[in-house]
C-alpha cells in the first residue's frame, strides 16, 4: 500500500494555507489558512464545515487536482500536504500522474456530471482504457460487473446511458468509477448527496470494505450517521481554519466551536449554521 518513499501517514498537512489567485476584477482569496492534521494508512477522516469553509479545496489539494484541474486553480501558498509520501506544492510531473492513479477523487455531485452519450460499462471502464487501451475485454468486464454489483445496481444497467437512470443511480455508477483503478486513497466529496436513504448504506458498506483491504479514505459529508459509521477522526473547518480535530462524538458533546455546537444542537443540518457577524447579531 504505501508509497516506495512514504514512510508516514498516508495523508498529512502541516500549517497547509491555500490561495485562488486574483482572476478579473475578482481578487485573491485564502481557502485554507493554517490547515494541520495526519490520516494513517487505512484510516478514515472525516471532513465537515458550513458552505465555503474550504472542504471541497482541501479535498482537491490533498488529490493533486489543484495541479491538473482548469482554470482558477487554488496553490499552496503556506506550509505543506503530502499524499502518498508526495508533497503537493513540488511533486513532478510523473509523479503527479501516478497520484492520480493511486488517489480517486469523488468530486461533489459527480454523478450529475457524468457523460450523457456513454452507457454504464463505458463510463466505469473508461479510467482504465485511459490507462491502458491494451487492458483485457475480458478483465475489465469481470473488474465493471464486479464495481457494479458492489454499488448494488443490477447487470441489466450495463448498456443503460445516464438520462435513463435515477439521481441516486448515477451517483453509484460515478462512485463504481472512482473505484475502477483500484485507488489506496479514495476521497470522497458528499457520496451520499442524492443517494436515496434506503441504498445509503451501500456507501457506508463500500467504503468499510474499502478500509478493511487497506485504503485509506477521506470523506466530506454533512450525514452524522456516516460520521460515526465510517470515520476515525472527523476534521471540522470554519471560515478555512480548523475549528475542531478528532471523534465526530467527542466534538459533539464538548464543542470547540461555535459551529460545532449549532451542529450538535441541530442534530447534523450544520449548513444551517450562520456565524453570528452574518446575520447581524454582536
Ligand atoms: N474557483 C475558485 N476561484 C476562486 N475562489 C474560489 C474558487 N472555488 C472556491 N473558491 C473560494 O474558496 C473558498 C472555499 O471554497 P470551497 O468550495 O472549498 O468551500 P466548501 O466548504 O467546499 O463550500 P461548499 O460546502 O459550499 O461546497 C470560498 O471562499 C470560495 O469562494
Amino acid at each position: 500500500m504505501k508509497h516506495p518513499e512514504q514512510d508516514g501517514p498516508a495523508v498529512r498537512a502541516s500549517d497547509l494555507s491555500v490561495d485562488y489567485a486574483a482572476h478579473g476584477v475578482s481578487p485573491s482569496n485564502r481557502a485554507l489558512d493554517g490547515i494541520s492534521f495526519e490520516l494513517p494508512v487505512g484510516g478514515s477522516l472525516g471532513v465537515i464545515g458550513s458552505s465555503g469553509s474550504g472542504k471541497s479545496t482541501l479535498l482537491r489539494v490533498l488529490s493533486g487536482r489543484h495541479l491538473t484541474g482548469a482554470d482558477s486553480r487554488p496553490f499552496v501558498s503556506g506550509g505543506d500536504a503530502s499524499t502518498l509520501g508526495r508533497s503537493m506544492r513540488k511533486v513532478g510531473r510523473k509523479e503527479l500522474t501516478k497520484l492520480t492513479f493511486e488517489v480517486s477523487l469523488l468530486e461533489q455531485e459527480a454523478g450529475a456530471h457524468l457523460k450523457p452519450e456513454l452507457t454504464v460499462t463505458e463510463l466505469i471502464s473508461e479510467p482504465v482504457l485511459a490507462r491502458d487501451k491494451k487492458f483485457s475485454e475480458q478483465a475489465l468486464g469481470v473488474r465493471v460487473a464486479t464495481l457494479l454489483d458492489a454499488v448494488q445496481m443490477p447487470l441489466s444497467s450495463l448498456d443503460k446511458y445516464p438520462y435513463e437512470l435515477s439521481g441516486g443511480q448515477r451517483q453509484r455508477i460515478a462512485i463504481a468509477r472512482a473505484l475502477v483503478l483500484g485507488p489506496k486513497v479514495f476521497i470522497a466529496d458528499e457520496p451520499t448527496a442524492g443517494i436515496d436513504i434506503t441504498v445509503r448504506h451501500t456507501v457506508t458498506e463500500l467504503l468499510d470494505g474499502f478500509r478493511r483491504d487497506g485504503g485509506t479514505v477521506i470523506v466530506v459529508t454533512h450525514d452524522l450517521a456516516m460520521l460515526r459509521e465510517v470515520t476515525d477522526d472527523v476534521l471540522a473547518l470554519h471560515q478555512s481554519r480548523v475549528v475542531g480535530y478528532g471523534p465526530i462524538d467527542a466534538m459533539l458533546a464538548d464543542p470547540p466551536h461555535e459551529f460545532l455546537a449549532a451542529l450538535a444542537q441541530s442534530g447534523g443540518t450544520e449548513t444551517q449554521y450562520e456565524t453570528p457577524e452574518a446575520v447581524g447579531i454582536d
